[in-house]
């Protein structure tokens, strides 16, 4: 069976900063092993539970960030398909404001680092062009929003 993860692109707006869509920071968390790498917060589903739950359960224990303290974005939802150690795994992102940009993020032991990157600077810390097309696809999906209002 495929493994399968998901989570949330967690974004926060700063008040006092450039026009939007550049006022946009979106956190990264850098694990505390292996190659070190950088993603959103996500994780694996466990046995029974609903993708929704996962990315809520994950974003809560590895930023410490709750279902309280996001906004979830309508409409956006990704579907990444990659292979880790020779099988095949699929992660799910949804897209999610942080209500309180001021609001500190609090780590588990499994990262070592965060970071609220501009799209630009979260694409070089992503590396992977399937993440990178995903952050991306986050900032055109808030331009537009922003664009009705
Ligand atoms: N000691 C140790 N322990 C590990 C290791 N590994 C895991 N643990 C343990 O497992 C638990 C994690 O459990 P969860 O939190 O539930 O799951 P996830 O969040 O899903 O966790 P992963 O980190 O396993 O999964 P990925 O982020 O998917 O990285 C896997 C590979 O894929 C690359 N990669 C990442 N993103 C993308 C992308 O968007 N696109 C593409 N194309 N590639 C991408 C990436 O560069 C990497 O090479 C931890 O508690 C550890 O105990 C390890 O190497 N050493």
């Amino acid at each position: 069976m495929a493994l399968r993860a998901c989570g949330f692109i967690v974004f926060r707006r700063l008040a006092q900063s450039s026009p939007p869509p550049d006022n946009i920071e979106y956190l990264l968390l850098q694990t505390s092993y292996g190659k070190h790498h950088w993603t959103p917060p996500k994780g694996h589903v466990d046995p029974g539970e609903d993708d929704l739950t996962t990315a809520l359960r994950e974003t809560q224990e590895e930023a410490g960030l709750g279902e309280e303290h996001l906004q979830v974005v309508d409409g956006f939802l990704q579907e990444l398909r990659y292979e880790v150690r020779g099988r095949p795994k699929t992660v799910l992102y949804w897209l999610a404001e942080l209500r309180d940009p001021k609001m500190a993020v609090t780590l588990s032991k499994e990262h070592q680092d965060y970071r609220w990157a501009k799209l630009e600077e979260a694409c070089s810390l992503a590396q992977h062009k399937d993440l990178q097309d995903t952050l991306r696809a986050a900032q055109q999906h808030l331009g537009t929003e922003q664009g009705k209002h």
